[in-house]
């Protein structure tokens, strides 16, 4: 570690540093990013434009009685790194290790948890409310992206501060990217507020103009005023914000500290609102990043050398394939559509765009638009496909039972990382859907054990004539891939895997548990153990035919979800067995109980919920009554 970062652990060390020294600062922490994201992986990009922003913000403020509120939060390392937990980064975003993201529990500098987007005006607002209520003291920053500016909170919130007139600052870290580029008319008018320099000039020169006509008579003054406004709301930059009440401060360079300072300086004279508009470049100061930002957005452990990743994937993800049949559909149905809410690339639905630009539609970070659009689609005639995380799509819940499922439009809903996601932690885990929407009339909800079934799901999902739900993991698909034929599988129809007949023990599976099931059933026959095993496949409606018939036939009966267990999938089976007065045979259940998921890698954090294969080996045994024997038969590597 170099010089001035090795001496800074508190915020204290930094504002011991003078401005000449900041500069230097900036330097070591890039390079302390590179060295540490290159082996770790996490949200270079973004960290690398906040590099100066965040040692400006935290030289001059006085952390945490002036509070800092990060957008996202995924932008936060150097935040981080000079609130003392730069001795962290060697486990960033690992299990037990330093969150990818703010977080309360982690330090006082951490005001508010992030992970979503558009939260922190909103958060700031409260906590500016509070100050002023309990009279105390401290500045207010909400730090917010062009992209996550593109979501309906931040609008909520700026139009309620500008009502209040709430005494915070909102910066506005704009580097024209969400993680591909940004979209919408928001998106446009930043560009015009960036790359207009002439308009800086011209602006103060009509202001100066304006105040310098002198006020003449009643109704030429009158006149005079109207155009001196007219010319003002013309001209003057940052309308937009303006009118939502905020002063506008800007444009100012973001990797420029001592502007950054002076536009504090400026800020804190100001009573009420002010937005401080800000520019960076995504992935300043690394040459692959800067060309790249949509790959180092969120990127693994890559050479630095050439940003080159060190691990190659070993197959192709589910979200690749989704992309992939969907535009494998669409060829032969002009109506379909395809809508993301600004993640192409995770989604896959960039593959769907690459061949049918002209059906696309990337809304930005606007989950709710996009599914109330989508039902606009639906109801216009078209075929629209609307790809979501599932952490993303809680965003959308009224929309998908208000304009969805009530209208019961034809609407395909593709809920990609649902399970366990892993680093993210418990910000992203995508363990609520089944949850959610198994309440929900008229939805039809399905889980694909592997990518043929992915497939097969997408087509019966376009097919069905109301809306339908499928919900599939993040990763590396399981199975055999491309089928010869697409072909409808037929509602509420599950799939006996393993004979369901004359068994020490049965399990009922669906979706991601399906695969490690199949493994700890091997290995249990293998010990001469007969086990049963039924794919659910369904949500909803639920296979009922076929899961009382297993329930009828079963000694023993383990039920298994990646999701949680209140009010999930095996919920499901428990209220199907009470309301037909079926007594259920010995049974245990593996899914979440009522906690959030931490960060970790997905087989660590499956591992933990003994949903890989050797956890389900273990609970099938418990159930067997010897579970102690778990280490004797189970063979390393099963998994
Ligand atoms: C509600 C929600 N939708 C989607 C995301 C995924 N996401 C994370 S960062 C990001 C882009 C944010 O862009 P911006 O605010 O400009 O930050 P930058 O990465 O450019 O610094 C998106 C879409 C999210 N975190 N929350
Ligand atoms: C910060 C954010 O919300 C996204 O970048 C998210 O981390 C993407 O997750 P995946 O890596 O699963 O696409
Ligand atoms: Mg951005």
């Amino acid at each position: 570690m170099s010089d001035y970062l090795a001496g800074i652990n508190t915020v204290a060390d930094l504002k011991r540093l003078k401005s000449y020294q900041l500069k230097k600062l900036a330097e070591e922490i890039r390079e302390f990013l590179l060295e540490n994201i290159s082996v770790t992986g996490g949200h270079l990009a973004s960290n690398l434009g906040t590099v100066e922003l965040t040692i400006a913000l935290h030289h001059y403020l006085n952390s945490p009685v002036d509070k800092i509120i990060w957008d996202v939060g995924h932008q936060a390392y150097t935040h981080k790194i000079l609130t003392g937990r730069k001795d962290c980064f060697t486990k960033l975003r690992q299990k037990n290790g330093l969150s990818g993201y703010p977080k309360c529990s982690e330090s006082p500098h951490d005001i508010m948890g992030a992970g979503h987007s558009s939260t922190s005006i909103s958060a700031a607002v409260g906590l500016a409310m509070a100050r002023d209520t309990l009279q105390q003291q401290g500045d207010i920053y909400a730090v917010i992206g062009d992209g996550a500016l593109t979501g309906g909170m931040a609008f909520e919130a700026l139009n309620h501060a500008g009502h209040i007139k709430a005494n915070i600052n909102v910066i506005l870290n704009d580097n024209e990217m969400s993680i591909a580029d940004n979209v919408g008319a928001v998106s446009n008018y930043l560009a015009s507020l960036r790359n207009d320099p002439t308009l800086n000039k011209v602006k103060s020169d009509i202001e100066f103009l304006i105040n310098k006509i002198p006020r003449i008579g009643g109704t030429v003054s009158g006149a005079v005023d109207r155009v001196k406004n007219a010319l003002k709301y013309t001209f003057i930059q940052g309308i937009l914000f303006e009118e939502f009440g905020f002063k506008y401060l800007g444009p100012i360079d973001g990797h420029n500290i001592v502007e950054l300072t002076h536009y504090f300086q400026q800020a804190e004279a100001i009573k009420g609102p002010v937005l401080l508009h800000v520019i960076t470049k995504k992935g300043k100061g690394y040459l692959p990043a800067e060309q790249n930002p949509d790959k180092f957005h969120g990127v693994g452990p890559f050479n630095l050398s050439d940003g080159s990743l060190k691990k190659q994937k070993s197959n192709k993800s589910y979200s690749t394939v989704f992309g992939e049949t969907l535009a494998r559909i669409a060829k032969e149905d002009p109506k379909i559509v395809g809508i993301t809410a600004a993640m192409p690339g995770g989604t896959g639905m960039s593959i769907f765009a690459a061949q049918f630009p002209d059906r696309y539609y990337d809304v930005g970070i606007a989950e709710q638009h996009a599914v109330t659009m989508s039902t606009g689609l639906a109801k216009g005639g078209l075929k629209p496909v609307c790809a979501l995380y599932s952490t993303f799509a809680q965003r959308a819940y009224d929309q998908i039972i208000h304009d969805a499922a009530i209208q019961n439009v034809d609407l395909t809903l593709a809920i990609d990382r649902a399970g366990i996601v892993g680093n993210d932690g418990e910000t992203h885990q995508g363990l609520f859907d089944f949850s959610f929407l198994r309440p929900v009339p008229n939805l039809v909800m399905m889980a694909p054990r592997d990518a043929e079934q992915l497939q097969q799901m997408l087509y019966t999902a376009i097919n069905y004539a109301g809306p339908a739900v499928l919900r599939y993991p993040r990763g590396v698909i399981n199975g055999q891939y491309q089928p010869e034929e697409l072909a409808e599988i037929k509602i509420a129809t599950a799939e006996e895997l393993l004979s369901l007949e004359d068994t020490d023990l049965n399990i009922i599976a669906i979706g991601s548990t399906v695969y490690p099931a199949q493994r700890a059933a091997a290995v249990l026959q293998q010990h001469g153990f007969k086990i049963g095993l039924l794919d659910a496949r369904f949500v909803k409606p639920l296979a009922e035919e076929d899961i009382l018939k297993t329930i009828k036939t079963s000694k023993k009966l383990l039920i298994l979800e990646e999701q949680m267990l209140a009010g999930g999938f095996s919920s499901a089976i428990l209220e199907l067995a009470a309301d037909q007065q079926l007594p259920l045979p010995d049974h245990s259940r593996l899914g979440i109980p009522d906690q959030f998921v931490q960060q970790g890698s997905m087989a660590e954090m499956k591992a933990e919920f003994e949903l890989d294969a050797k956890g389900i080996f273990k609970n099938a045994l418990a159930l067997l009554g010897k579970v102690e024997e778990v280490e004797k038969l189970w063979q390393p590597g099963q998994d």
